[in-house]
């Protein structure tokens, strides 16, 4: 990515984008042929990353990746209360480590005596920009990709708001940059994220008008009215500083004590070391070692290490000249943005453009979910150049405030159509905001939840409904050749005459090659069209074939290659037999996305997510369709006997299996009939919606009141709640899952896979007829 030379535009808040000066040019030039060659320039990852072998700390006490690549995995242990040994430590490199753990600025660069002149770091910076480019020359990059989308913003404090400080007690922020962060808060929500106690931060930005979650994201303040947070076990209710209900969300509560025992232990070991200094931030704890003397460094290393080995649910991170004690639980600020995003009613990506600016390796956590779901912005504050997941870069806190600012001048430029409603969480006093008042639409308010993808084929109003994601089938080649004139057709065409089919020796692979570069052509154009992923199906004839289905599968990715259609951009969609699942884990494995299809119970579900499936497809109308005429299948009896409609029951029980054991698949609700089933099923990740149900969704409109009626149903919090029996939590096998699925999903799963084979069946003696390959 680049924008321009990497200094930003004086004058206009709105930023244009930036032609290089002719000496910036010259400069950009000679180190982008640095680059080609060879890897001839100065290194372009952190000069010397804190990693956790460097700093002496063994890589068990990690039990999650750090973020960012610069992280090596080698293990490399401080002994035990042995000084001798230390040497070997810091013959390790792990003391350079420690001292780049905070990018010094260019004039410190010459006191540690990094093995670069400041001309050889200009061009070091500048090369490093060319994939960090600075987001203020990239500005009106970033407000084209916010037009119709509502930005929300997340910072980080310390070395984001204030600049870094010796004292961490005197780290505050300007007049100035206060002020822009309070007004653009005013149109944007905005969060600040920090690693320290929630109340400090509080205390040192002290603006009413934002969310603040502190503890790195451990603590986050909620209005009462929010719906994700109200019946979750990690929030408590509390008051805030203006005295006002609020709750708080506290997934780590129960290490309150623990983190209190650590911060005495660590006050108690660390007095006698000058300059040390431990912070209590509620749910974690913070060493401090900037300003002690080098040579003792390995000591404040070996305490923490010390600690960490007596309490084996907490971990380390480490931010700048600081080692940090936290609870080992799946929590981040990456968690927290994502957290925070759906608080906000932004479940789905697609109207929100989320910004983050953060200078910590803690705020990587975060950078990576914008950069990944959200298709959002990180940017990261930095001097030097660092390996990263952020998009853009921004030198220090005054180039942090420009863009703030600049953000803030550009709002009328930005054309807002918020197809969401707010659930509004201000961190503070007045939880309203000209964001919830005004009517919005049933629509608006299930969009909020889950993602709601238009059930369309074809030959429908794409203006009406633009379909978010897509599916290419024998049926959807079927209506294409049978109609005179459709936009796809051209796809088809382009895929009968490929000459490398023509070539093959018999009429069964020329056919297969036909009917696979078919699929592809009509998928790539397909995915020109809409934002999401387009699912290709995969012949249901190889269902019991797992190695029928892979090699099916390469083929249909391998034509999808060969006309420049990314792996990303697509799934292969495979009925959920047992090898079809098997299939699934073969392909998840080599990085291919695929969507397992026809499940109707329980165990094809965990069967598929222990696979890693990325998507499962569950049919909810046809589930109870079938249990109005039929009877004799527990798992849809045992629905019916608690009152529970079948197909609804069984999403619910897939969708709280996958989260509560943190599968990474995604739960796709189809044959929805109405829109009560919309509502029952608030929260799924995709449902798939007729085009009848989401005109009228459209055309109801909810009142400011009404909107909190729409509660989300399902959700990370209430899986955690949701019980399973021993026998539901095996690791399913083949034997398993034929001896549990009843009459309901083997019927089903036979009706929809012979479905899918006779529509294959008649695409190929169409292909046959219309397009007869040569010798047959
Ligand atoms: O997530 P953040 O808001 O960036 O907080 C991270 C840490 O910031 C503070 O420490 C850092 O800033 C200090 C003041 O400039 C500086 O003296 C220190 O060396 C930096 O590491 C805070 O004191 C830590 O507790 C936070 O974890």
């Amino acid at each position: 990515m680049q924008c321009g030379s990497g200094d930003e535009i004086a004058g206009s808040p709105y930023l244009m984008e930036s032609i290089p000066s002719s000496s910036d040019k010259k400069t950009l030039k000679s180190v982008a042929m640095d680059l080609n060659s060879a890897q001839a320039s100065p290194v372009l990852t952190d000069p010397s990353p804190l990693n956790k072998s460097r700093l002496g700390i063994h890589s068990s006490l990690f039990p999650y990746s750090q973020s960012g690549p610069s992280f090596s995995t080698s293990v490399l242990s401080i002994p035990r209360k042995k000084p001798a040994k230390l040497d070997d430590v810091r013959s390790n490199g792990w003391l350079d480590a420690m001292k780049s753990s905070s990018p010094p600025r260019k004039k410190i660069l010459k006191d540690v005596n990094i093995d670069v002149s400041s001309d050889d770091a200009d061009v070091t910076y500048l090369s490093w920009m060319i994939k960090y480019p600075s987001a203020l020359n990239c500005f009106q990059q970033i407000m084209r990709q916010a037009r119709n989308k509502q930005i929300v913003i997340f910072l980080d404090y310390d070395g984001t708001l204030s600049p870094i400080v010796d004292d961490p007690d005197r780290a505050f922020m300007s007049n100035e940059m206060r002020s822009v962060v309070s007004n653009v808060a005013k149109y944007f929500p905005t969060t600040i994220i920090s690693g320290r106690r929630r109340d400090k931060v509080y205390e040192l930005v002290g603006l009413t008008e934002l969310y603040y979650a502190g503890s790195h994201g451990m603590d986050i303040m909620l209005p009462i009215k929010n719906t994700l947070s109200a019946n979750d076990s990690n929030c408590i209710k509390d008051t805030d500083q203006q005295g006002k209900e609020v709750n708080l969300f506290q997934p780590a509560r129960k290490f309150l004590s623990m983190i209190d025992e650590v911060f005495k232990t660590l006050v108690e070991k660390t007095k006698d070391i000058k300059g040390a200094k431990v912070e209590h931030h509620k749910f974690c704890a913070s060493v401090h070692y900037r300003n002690v003397d080098e040579n003792n460094w390995s000591l404040i290393a070996q305490y923490v290490h010390d600690v960490l080995k007596d309490y084996p649910r907490l971990r380390l991170t480490h931010g700048r000249k600081v080692l940090e004690v936290r609870p080992d639980i799946d929590w981040d600020k990456g968690k927290a943005v994502e957290f925070l995003l759906q608080s906000l009613g932004f479940s789905t990506p697609r109207d929100v453009l989320p910004i983050y600016i953060g200078d910590d390796r803690t705020d990587e956590d975060a950078f990576k979910v914008l950069r990944g779901k959200y298709k959002g912005y990180g940017i990261l504050v930095s001097t030097t150049p660092k390996e990263s997941n952020a998009s853009f870069s921004l030198k220090d806190t005054s180039q942090d405030r420009k863009l703030i600012n600049a953000v803030n001048f550009a709002k009328p430029n930005l054309i807002f159509k918020p197809r969401r409603s707010f659930p509004l969480i201000r961190a503070s006093a007045g939880f309203s905001s000209s964001l919830d008042t005004g009517l919005s639409t049933e629509l608006d308010a299930v969009a909020s939840h889950s993602e709601i993808v238009p059930d369309t084929v074809i030959f429908d109003d794409f203006e009406k409904f633009p379909p978010t994601a897509g599916t290419v089938s024998s049926s959807l080649l079927l209506g294409i050749c049978g109609l005179p004139d459709t936009k796809f057709k051209s796809a088809v065409d382009r895929a009968l005459s490929d000459s490398e089919c023509y070539g093959l020796e018999s009429s069964d692979l020329q056919m297969s090659c036909f009917f696979n570069k078919a699929l592809a052509h009509v998928g790539g154009d397909l995915a020109k069209l809409v934002p999401g992923r387009v699912s290709t199906e995969v012949d249901a004839r190889l269902a019991y074939d797992t190695h029928g289905i892979v090699r099916k599968v390469h083929d249909l990715l391998k034509a999808y290659t060969e006309i420049e259609v990314p792996p990303e951009r697509l799934l292969f969609k495979i009925p959920a037999t047992w090898q079809g699942i098997e299939a699934s884990r073969v392909l998840e494995a080599e990085g291919i996305q695929t969507h397992l299809t026809f499940v109707y119970s329980f165990c094809q579900a965990a069967a598929a997510a222990q696979a890693g499936a990325s998507v499962i497809q569950i049919f909810v109308g046809r589930l109870r369709d079938w249990s109005r005429n039929h009877t004799g299948d527990s798992e849809v009896e045992s629905a019916l006997r608690r009152g529970e409609d079948p197909g609804l029951a069984l999403v619910t029980k897939a969708y709280n299996y996958i989260h509560k054991y943190g599968h990474k698949t995604k739960l796709m609700a189809a044959a929805v009939r109405n829109k009560q089933d919309v509502f029952n099923l608030l929260g799924v990740d995709y449902i798939i919606t007729p085009l009848k149900v989401l005109q009228s969704l459209k055309e109801s409109v909810t009142l400011p009141d009404e909107k909190y009626s729409f509660t989300r149903r399902l959700s990370p919090q209430s899986a955690a709640t949701f019980n399973f029996t021993q026998d539901e939590l095996q690791k399913w096998d083949q034997y398993s899952i034929s001896s549990a699925m009843g009459p309901a999903s083997v019927e089903l799963l036979t009706i929809g896979m012979d479905g899918y084979t006779n529509q294959a069946k008649r695409v190929e003696e169409l292909f046959g007829k219309i397009w007869p390959p040569p010798n047959v």
